[in-house]
This record gives C-alpha cells, structure tokens and sequence, in this order.
C-alpha cells in the first residue's frame, strides 16, 4: 500500500483573473489530503462523500485520474482511500488536492515514472475538464508547494506570518463561480476585463513585497483585491462578515480565497495577533483554522 498527500492553498491575488491568464500570487497551506492506493480486485474509491466505483457523479476528480493513469501503468483494480483535512468546496482547493495526491499515489503503486511537472500538468488537464474552466493554479501549487506566481511558474520566498482561514461553511462550487464570472464578462467587457487585468498587475506589485517579507504593503493590495473579487460577484454577505470581523480584530489583510460565493476567506497576521483574529472570527459563529505556508508539495508519505 502507498500513501501519498498534497496540501491545499489560498490565494493570496488572483483568483479568477488567473483563469484569464493574468497573474495570481497562491500559497500552500500546511493542511494535506491524503490518499492511501492499493491493487485491489476492482475499482474502490473511498471518501467522505462515499464509496464508489469510477463515478463522474460522487467521484469525478479521482475517476478521471485512474482513468488517465490507466495510459502509464497496468492498473486493473485498485481501492483508493481518501482522508482529507481540507473542507471540501470551500476555496482551499480540496479538488486539487484530492487529485495531485491521487495521481501521485498511482505513479508511485504503479512504477510510472511521472515527473511532478507532468503530475501536475495531469491535474490541471483534470481540473479543466470537471470545472469547465480552470488555471493550472492550484494543481501546480499542491504539487510543488511554497509560494508560487502563475503562470509565470516563479517561486517566491515563503510566507512566514500566521494565516487564518475563515469558513462560512457555506459549499461553494468553483465550477458555478467560474461561469458566473465568464457570464459578467461577456455582458460587460468593457468593465470587468479591466478589473481583472488590474487584478494581474496587483500580483506583480505585489511579487517584491512577498519576497520581502514586506506584509503592511502585501496586506494593503490585497484588501484591495477584496473589493475587486466583490466587483465581480464573486463576493457573499458571510464572507464580507468574517474578512471585516478579521480586519477589525487587527489582521494586516482579509480577502476571499478560491472560487468565493461560500467557502473561505484568509487574512495574514503576526503570530502574537492570529489568535485574536480565530476569536473574532468564531464570534460569528464561524469555523477559523491557524495554518501556515508550508513548502512541501505532494509527497510520499511514510
Ligand atoms: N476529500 C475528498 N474526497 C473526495 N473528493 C473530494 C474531496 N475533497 C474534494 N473533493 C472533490 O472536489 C470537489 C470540490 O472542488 P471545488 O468545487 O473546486 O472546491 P475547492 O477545490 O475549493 O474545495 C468536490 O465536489 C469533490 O468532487
Ligand atoms: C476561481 C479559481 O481561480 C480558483 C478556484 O479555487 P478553489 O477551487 O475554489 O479552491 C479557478 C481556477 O483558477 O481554476
Ligand atoms: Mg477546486
């Protein structure tokens, strides 16, 4: 049997534009999925969400990945077991994660010989086809780790304040979310193009001032990439709730991260201030998780 895991991120600018081709700052959070492979008689998948055969319904991520794996190695039957530390569909890209590791799973069960830039180019071949639209973001960054720009594909210096992650424990599917925001864009171009392409030019404001550990200047741009993703309808009155309770409690930033509707928002702080702000965000009744950057990308584990 072979365990592997990959971790989840939040974007600390671009999410949405980067499906444009503009450019998103995302970060990987030290909390993993992990998927357990093993041969089998026949095809087993096991989540929280159930237990299944290859299912595009229940299972659409990691049926797609036996399915493409199928091309590399002699996989006949296999039970996959999934445990993840991610809530799903919440903008903490479970789905990426879920996948990487699933594909990283069956490259090491089955002897591929897939390199991790091949594993995540699988994954955002995958993520594409299951949300209609995607950006290689999140694959790339749960397989590689750190703090990465797409698509420039360039590795920033790693976080090291606390990071708070806020769910409104609302579900919030990215498939929807991405249509929704393509939908504004066809009706008002002239707009919403702008907005995103300024959203692309924060990233590369922003990049020197990740790499200098510069989190005022950060924080500054991405509250105003909070009012921008409200712009583009990708807001919610429950995630405006905690990104204001996080700010109020003495977060540097709070914005949205992923898809947004539901799901989660983040906010930077000092180490000495990131308890206050879990406080001030389970005030409002919601779950607040303390992570960190991490820069490990998928992995064997022991
Ligand atoms: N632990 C898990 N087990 C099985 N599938 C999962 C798991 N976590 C996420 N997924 C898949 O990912 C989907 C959610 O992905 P998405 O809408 O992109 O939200 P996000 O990536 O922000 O969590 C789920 O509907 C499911 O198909
Ligand atoms: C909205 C988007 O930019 C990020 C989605 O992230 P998540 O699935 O909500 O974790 C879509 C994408 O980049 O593929
Ligand atoms: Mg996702």
């Amino acid at each position: 049997m072979i365990t592997c895991s990959a971790p989840g991120k939040v974007y600390l600018f671009g999410e949405h534009a980067v499906v444009y081709g503009q450019s998103a700052i995302c970060c990987a959070i030290d909390l993993r999925t992990r998927v357990q492979a093993e041969e089998h008689d026949s095809i087993v998948i096991e989540s929280v969400l159930g237990t299944t055969g290859l299912d595009q319904e229940v299972h659409p991520y990691v049926s797609r990945v036996i399915e493409k794996m199928k091309a590399f190695g002699n996989i006949r039957g296999v039970r996959i077991h999934i445990d993840s530390e991610l809530p799903v569909g919440s903008g903490l890209g479970s789905s990426a994660a879920v996948t990487v590791a699933s594909i990283q799973a069956l490259n090491q069960l089955y002897s591929c010989g897939l390199q991790l830039e091949e594993v995540a180019s699988m994954g955002h071949i995958i993520e594409r086809e299951v949300q209609g639209n995607a950006s290689p973001t999140d694959t790339y960054v749960s397989t590689m780790g750190g703090v990465v720009m797409i698509p420039e594909r360039r590795r920033l210096n790693g976080l090291e304040c606390s990071i708070i992650v806020g769910n409104t424990g609302k579900f919030s599917s990215t498939r929807e979310l991405v249509a929704n925001v393509a939908k504004l864009r066809q009706e008002f171009p002239d707009i919403i193009d702008p907005i995103l392409n300024n959203i692309g030019r924060m990233s590369h404001l922003a990049e020197e001032h990740v790499n200098r550990y510069d989190y005022e200047t950060m924080g500054k741009l991405m509250n105003v990439n909070q009012g921008l993703l409200d712009a583009i309808g990708v807001g919610g009155a429950e995630l405006s709730e905690l990104v204001y309770a996080a700010r109020d409690a003495g977060a540097i930033s709070a914005k949205i991260t992923g898809a947004g509707g539901g799901g989660c928002m983040v906010a930077l702080a000092s180490k000495q201030d990131a308890g206050k702000i879990a406080s001030a965000i389970r005030n409002k009744g919601a779950e607040a998780i303390l992570t960190s950057n991490t820069q490990e990308g998928v992995r064997l584990e022991p």
